[in-house]
């Protein structure tokens, strides 16, 4: 008598999986790469709520044919070269090669790129073909934003759907107001204070922007900054001042923005500042770029005597310990506690 084929195909060990999930990036800092990468970002119908109809002419007719180009100069004054990655990714690299072995040799921490390389897609189906029959997804973003949390979510869902036998799966949910993220954040803002030679005037948390529009459609994200922003003068004991910075299209966009504020605060007195950008968990294009140059150059042009920019969590010490208490919470019955 034949036998029914084994539909449990066999598996060495049930293997737990992380992946960490960022934005995306091209993958290179080219006009072609950059282009490649905008078209699929720009696509996302949770990134640009207009509708395709509308939008689809206005992205292929008009800003893949000019943006690419200035993007991938901004691209190329931060690209890091001795690896030949984009920053956004290499740090992503770091901050998984750090969570190794942090959970027990039964876990495998893994990134993926929303947008770009490695794909959600690659990077589920590795740790599926590596055993790992339970996944938790980390979109690394504080503040949950549909356009940024949720689509991780749709992502991971599409693939799941192409998939018979698929894994179990959990995510880390948004961390704004976690107490281990503001205490790595204060951490991070105290050592990197006491390492620069003056002492700021303010300290401005620069938090990516969105269209005002999705505040009145009810996405958290607006209240979500400015409480991360709360919690953490609170424990600083010290003023932290909220903008948003890489506004893009001609809609109205969360205020204030992170330009003007730079430009307008000399003539309002204060000539030193440090900004970080809390909201990132990963330097990329818009904090070393657009905050480290352009935001410095802005301030200092206005009359602005002193700047510094404070690195994100990264994987710094502040930002893996963080990561492991985030996650290990996460991972509770799925792998013994430590
Ligand atoms: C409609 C456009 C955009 C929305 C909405 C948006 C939201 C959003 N983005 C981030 C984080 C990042 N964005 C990054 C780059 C970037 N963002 C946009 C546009 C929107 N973002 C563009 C066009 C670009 C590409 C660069 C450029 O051409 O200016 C990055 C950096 C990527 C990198 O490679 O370094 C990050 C990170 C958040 C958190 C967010 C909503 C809360
Ligand atoms: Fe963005
Ligand atoms: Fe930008």
């Amino acid at each position: 008598m034949n036998s029914l084929p084994d539909a449990h195909p066999p598996v060495a060990r049930p293997g737990v999986g992380v992946l960490l999930v960022n934005l995306g990036t091209p993958d290179a800092p080219t006009p072609r790469a950059v282009k490649a990468y905008l078209r699929e970002f720009l696509s996302d119908p949770r990134v640009v709520e207009i509708p395709p109809l509308i939008w689809q002419p206005i992205l292929r007719g008009v800003i893949l044919n000019t943006r690419p180009r200035k993007s991938a100069q901004a691209y190329s004054l931060v690209w890091d070269r001795a690896r030949d990655l984009s920053p956004l990714k290499a740090i992503t690299q770091d901050q998984a090669a750090a969570l190794a072995g942090a959970f027990g040799g039964g876990v495998i921490v893994d990134y993926a790129m929303r947008y770009g390389t490695p794909s959600i897609a690659e990077r589920l189906a590795a740790l599926k073909d590596a055993g790992c029959d339970r996944i938790l997804v980390a979109p690394l973003y504080p503040q949950y934003c549909a356009a940024t949390t949720a689509t991780v979510f749709d992502e991971v869902a599409r693939v799941l759907a192409g998939m018979r036998w698929q894994p179990s799966l959990r995510f880390l949910p948004p961390y704004h107001d976690d107490p281990a993220y503001i205490a790595a954040l204060a951490q991070s803002v105290d050592s990197g204070i006491a390492a620069l030679d003056f002492e700021p005037e303010l300290i401005i948390a620069s938090f990516h922007g969105m269209p005002a529009r999705t505040l009145a459609l009810g996405d958290p994200y607006y209240c979500l900054c400015r409480k991360t922003a709360r919690l953490l003068a609170e424990r600083l004991e010290r003023d932290v001042r909220i903008s948003f910075q890489s506004r893009f299209g001609r809609a109205k966009w969360l205020e204030p923005a992170t330009d003007t504020v730079l430009r307008e605060l000399p003539s309002g007195g204060v000539r030193s500042v440090a900004v970080i950008a809390p909201g990132f968990a990963a330097d990329c294009l818009e904090t070393l770029e657009e905050l480290a140059i352009r935001g410095r150059d802005g301030f200092l042009a206005a009359g602005g005597e002193r700047f510094a920019y404070l690195p994100c969590l990264n994987a710094g010490e502040a930002g893996v310990r963080m990561l492991k208490i985030l996650l290990s919470g996460e991972l509770a019955g799925w792998v013994a506690q430590t």
